[in-house]
């Protein structure tokens, strides 16, 4: 985990998901059709599979220590490069290294619902790697920082969508990973948690960690990231020092839309 050694490399990544029952462009014309003739003729839309490619020829190197933001217009492939880093989609093409566990459960991770905030943090603990005896020994740790109270011992089913983006932040830095990720959503919480979710993240950079950071806040990417990838229709368009690539990105809106 040496500051400076390769922590992610990202080499010639393509994603294409395949999305079943999509109509295919270019196939159906029912759609130019007014309503009562598609009716009477009942021309339906042909259902077909449609493919996406929301990540295209994508390569970077990541170092151990670096803290890395991922900004970009919507669908423009950012989550998807971060849910390939973290190992949950599979590379159409190309290779994505890790040395250690990517956690990615900032924010996307499965927890399971029906269940009580208390089992998800043993389960989420373990699913990190910590032991049962860890895990009940940071128990009290991760519910104060994720500050849901007495909400703990209901389903997070019934947490606000905050809530149980602040439980899954709390517990996927309880075991300080090797790889953090760390998805948007994470901006749902207060202010007063984005606060201290922060100095939790400042906290794990001092590990030497690795951190990516997926998020529409610039503000955000400025104060948390020193390095920014820039992603635009799924391809990695810039990938340089914060200020640089968020000029560019914040210029190029500007020119788009004078
Ligand atoms: N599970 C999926 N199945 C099919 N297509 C998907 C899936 N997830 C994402 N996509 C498509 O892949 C492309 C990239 O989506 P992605 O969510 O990675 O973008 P993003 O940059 O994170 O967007 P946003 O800023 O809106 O969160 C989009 O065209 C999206 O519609």
């Amino acid at each position: 985990m040496a500051p400076g050694t390769p922590s992610v490399v990202c080499s010639g990544l393509d994603i294409v998901y395949s999305v079943f029952g999509a109509k295919q462009n270019g196939t159906d014309t029912g759609g130019e059709l007014p309503l009562v003739e598609r009716l009477l003729t009942r021309r339906n839309p042909v259902s077909t599979v449609r493919k996406v490619h929301a990540v295209k020829d994508v390569s970077f190197v990541v170092n151990h220590g670096e803290a890395v933001g991922i900004i970009g217009r919507n669908g423009s492939g950012k989550s998807t490069l971060l849910r390939a880093v973290a190992g949950l989609i599979p590379p159409t093409n190309g290779r994505v290294w890790a040395a250690g566990r990517p956690s990615l459960l900032g924010v996307n991770a499965v927890l399971l619902t029906g269940l009580t905030g208390a089992k998800n943090v043993m389960i989420g603990g373990l699913a990190l790697g910590l032991t049962p005896r860890q895990v009940r020994e940071r128990y009290d740790d991760i519910v104060d920082f994720s500050g849901i109270g007495d909400f703990v011992d209901l389903p997070m089913s019934a947490y606000s969508s905050g809530m149980g983006a602040r439980l899954r932040f709390a517990i996927s830095t309880a075991a300080a990973p090797d790889i953090l990720m760390i998805d948007e959503a994470l901006a749902t919480g207060d202010a007063e948690f984005q606060a201290r979710s922060r100095d939790r993240m400042a906290e794990i950079r001092r590990g030497a960690s690795t951190l990516f950071l997926v998020s529409h806040s610039n503000a955000a990417i400025r104060e948390s990231c020193e390095r920014v990838l820039w992603m635009d229709r799924g391809r990695l368009v810039m990938d340089g020092p914060t200020d640089e690539v968020v000029r560019a990105y914040e210029q190029s809106h500007r020119k788009a839309h004078p």
